[in-house]
């Protein structure tokens, strides 16, 4: 199987180009490939398909196997494949996904892709949509009790389930212990991405994500979609700022007039290469 190696801002999956290629097992190849000691070592595994509505079909899986709805930077990164690769000669392209299809713009130097804005849609707050147990219309600062600790997150569903929560030092917070128990929380029927955030000022924050199906990786372009609208319904930030990650920076807008949140970054190519699976 051929395959390239890419990253958004540290986020890396493993790309193949599924024109050309046919994946039996999707699931099993992520687990297989992701594996950073014992296969190429990843985040996980994105498909790029053909689409009968889109110009491109994205599929992407977590590195346990599980498939997500959406992938904000990997839809960066797939927006590069297909460019650069000559897929298409457009530079503003739709992909279809999970979470519906998205318009992404393209910037090109030199012939290729360096930084892609995504048009991310409007960000779900039902909790049922979401999918979240809560009585409320909007989950707001809504307690949840993880051990003898009190957390207070903001549910957002970017076609994938959010939970931020507020810290005063994001660095030093405890991750490995409280985010897998984040995930896993029952009051989440499809478990969630949790990302915990701490203000810099009302146009910066910084943010680590523990992502469902994944653990910490170093960047969550819908977390960071997601970090940014739980932010503005909590007064906390303007409708655009820039959200710092272990890996980079995104730039977030949430647009007052369309209600479209509008995701701008990197997209970067690792290596290509070719596996027996
Ligand atoms: N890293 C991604 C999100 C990947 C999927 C997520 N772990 C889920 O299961 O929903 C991003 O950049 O958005």
């Amino acid at each position: 199987m051929k395959f390239t190696k890419m990253h958004g801002i540290g986020n890396d999956y493993i790309y193949v180009n599924c024109l050309e290629e046919t994946i039996e097992n999707p699931s099993e190849v992520s687990k297989k490939i992701s594996d950073r000691h014992f296969g190429i070592g990843s985040d996980g595994l994105v498909m790029i398909l053909p689409s009968l509505t889109a110009d491109f079909t994205m599929r992407m899986f977590n590195s346990d196997g599980s498939e997500s709805e959406m992938c904000g930077n990997a839809i960066r990164c797939v927006g590069k494949f297909v460019y650069d690769n000559k897929l298409t000669d457009k530079t503003t392209i739709s992909i279809e996904t999970l979470a519906g299809i998205k318009i992404l713009d393209m910037q090109i130097t030199d012939n290729k892709v360096t930084l892609v804005k995504v048009d991310m849609g409007e960000p779900i707050l039902s909790p049922e949509k979401i999918p979240v147990v809560s009585s409320k219309d909007i989950v707001i600062s809504q307690p949840v009790q993880i051990g003898s600790d009190i957390y207070k997150i903001t549910c957002v569903s970017m076609g994938n389930p959010h939970a931020v929560t507020y810290v005063d030092d994001v660095i030093n917070f405890p991750l490995e212990e409280v985010g897998p128990k984040m995930e896993t929380h029952n009051i989440f029927p499809r478990k969630v991405n949790a990302e915990f955030v701490e203000i810099i000022d009302r146009n910066t924050l910084k943010m680590r994500v523990w992502e469902r199906g994944a653990g910490e990786t170093l960047a969550c372009g819908t977390g960071a979609c997601a970090v940014l609208v739980a932010s503005c319904l909590n007064g906390l930030c303007e409708r655009k700022a820039v959200i710092k990650l272990l890996g980079g920076d995104l730039i977030i807008e949430w647009n007052e007039n369309d209600n479209h949140v509008y995701m701008t970054g990197p997209a970067t190519k690792v290596f290509d290469g070719e596996i027996i699976i």
